[in-house]
């Protein structure tokens, strides 16, 4: 007798059940991704089934914030092999390492990291790999990509992190990482050899440190069908929940479209990167390059960033002011009454910048404030909901980058958005994989912004949201899809010329078909052994 004899009366109960109440019983929220994780190898169906169904409360645990404890503890949590290293080691023979990958026929899309700056945490070396698997489950789940058809890859180039240098279950390679020089070898080896063994693959780039994901989009970007997350899909997600949010707050105040001010506290690649990307938000309003790019204020660690400033890193040029030239400003609640911005945006990783006196600053100068603390994981937020709902109350229009739940504020309850890349990447993704995109253009990003703002249906529209409801994902990741391959076609960016023929419903039929649901037979037909 087989000792995998199902008991004979299972099928009678929903598995489904089961899942969610032994992940439920877990008390640490490592623990339920290690849960999940684990799910996953045994019956991945199984999995996918249960994470479209219950996405609210499994987003959080396989994608930011506990994502980020995955990655910190990687080494220590680690079980099985679930994804691909390329090594520093490596090169020289690139192509041979990913020659090892199993479907490679099948693949469609890598999300590829250097664990340089995951999320908000630094330098997790080797440790980041769950970041590229959690992108690719919301990839599978928001956007109905083929699990079998995802690539999660981490670069082992050595870290920086002295504590994972010194942790004897350390699974990277023990050296500090190279010298831009050799970094850009590797690089230039590995894009190639991506193309020459995945040919129809996109490769995202994610949370690579600020000047090599510039670096390296600007490098590959016209060659390879490649973009960044950290800049691009942050940015594109940015500049749509920011089309609602002022259109939200101008109702408040009475305030013309065009006299939005946005101040931005934080200037990495991501807070570069969404800065350039809601400057469509002016120019869409007629306003010339020039007069947008007035619009934007930035904020480093040393203050306001002004032209004048010794030494000021290539990246943070583009907006520094050259119509300030006082002394140094660099407290917050000084630069908000000296700007008077509409919109206050935290890309810092700095907890609790947004102190009660900054969240009052903009709230004496807006009817109904902007206030978008972005970093992510959820521990380092520049302003929890709560207060931010306390100390404007319930004035801020307000969206994070991790979860936060709705608050109850003199018996309202308000909702918050999440300003995450999460609503963009997938419908960018099967955008380009179906039209074939030769390349991601600047418009396809664009109108990947637009379509997202403009897909929150009649009850989210009532309830004041800023972004749709992540129920809502794979509807959402649809109407994206049809906006990037349209304006992929534009372009003449498109190699499947087959698209172009369909008119706009069959089009977004053609893409809601394609997407992938998972199968029930282990649950619905138990083997009787
Ligand atoms: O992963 C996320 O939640 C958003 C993101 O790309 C980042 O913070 O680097
Ligand atoms: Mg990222």
């Amino acid at each position: 007798m087989s000792v995998n004899r199902f008991p004979p009366h299972f099928a009678n109960t929903d598995h489904r059940e089961r899942c969610l109440a032994q992940l439920r019983s877990k008390p640490v929220a490592l623990e339920k991704y290690i849960y999940l994780n684990g799910l996953k190898g045994r019956d991945s169906n199984l999995f996918y089934n249960i994470l479209l169904e219950n996405m609210p409360e499994m987003i959080p645990i396989l994608y930011t914030p506990t994502v980020g404890d995955a990655c910190v503890n990687y080494s220590h949590i680690w079980r099985r092999p679930e994804g691909l290293y390329v090594s520093i080691e490596d090169k020289g023979r690139i192509r041979e390492v990913l020659s090892t990958w199993s479907n490679i026929h099948d693949s469609r899309i890598a999300v590829v990291t250097d664990g340089s700056r995951i999320l908000g945490l630094g330098d997790l070396g080797a440790n980041g790999l769950p970041i590229s698997i959690g992108k690719l489950d919301l990839y599978i789940a928001g956007a109905g990509i083929k699990p079998n058809s995802t690539v999660p890859i981490c670069l082992d180039l050595g870290t920086n992190t002295q504590r994972y240098l010194d942790d004897p279950l350390y699974i990277g390679i023990r050296r500090p990482r190279p010298s831009v020089q050799e970094m850009d070898e590797f690089m230039d080896e590995f894009m190639q050899a991506m193309k020459d063994v995945f040919p129809n693959l996109l490769i995202q780039f994610e949370d690579f440190s600020t000047d090599n994901a510039f670096r390296y989009l600007d490098r590959y970007r016209h060659q390879y069908r490649v973009f960044n997350d950290d800049i691009q899909g942050t940015g594109s997600v940015i500049l749509s929940g920011f089309i609602n949010a002022a259109g939200l707050s101008s109702a408040a105040s009475g305030r013309s479209l065009s006299d939005h001010k946005v101040l931005f506290f934080g200037a990495g690649s991501a807070g570069i990167g969404v800065a350039k990307q809601l400057l469509s938000f002016f120019t869409m309003l007629g306003m010339s390059p020039e007069e947008a790019r007035s619009r934007i204020y930035t904020v480093d660690s040393k203050g306001l960033i002004t032209a004048d400033r010794k030494g000021l890193q290539e990246h943070k040029k583009f907006f520094a002011r050259t119509d300030y030239s006082g002394p140094q400003m660099t407290n917050l609640v000084d630069i908000i009454n000296y700007v008077k911005p509409t919109a206050l945006l935290g890309l810092s990783t700095l907890k609790n910048a947004f102190s009660e006196g900054v969240v009052k600053a903009m709230c004496a100068h807006n009817e109904r404030p902007v206030i978008f603390p972005l970093s992510n994981p959820v521990h380092l937020s520049e302003v929890e909901y709560q207060d931010a709902i306390q100390w404007s109350n319930g004035k801020v229009i307000f969206a994070s980058g991790s979860p936060y739940k709705p608050v109850t504020h003199n018996g309202v309850t308000y909702e918050p958005g999440q300003g995450n890349n999460m609503y963009i990447f997938p419908g960018i993704g099967l955008g380009s994989i179906l039209s074939k995109a030769r390349h991601i253009s600047d418009g396809m990003v664009e109108k990947a912004a637009i379509a997202l703002s403009s897909s929150l249906d009649a009850e989210e529209q009532a309830a004041q949201l800023v972004y749709p409801r992540l129920t809502r994902i794979r509807d959402i990741s649809s109407k994206i899809a049809f906006a990037v391959i349209r304006q992929a076609q534009k372009e003449k960016l498109d190699e499947n010329a087959y698209l172009r023929t369909l008119p706009d419903a069959d089009l977004l039929g053609l893409i809601q078909d394609k997407m992938w649901q998972p199968q029930m037979l282990h649950l619905w037909s138990v083997p009787r052994l």
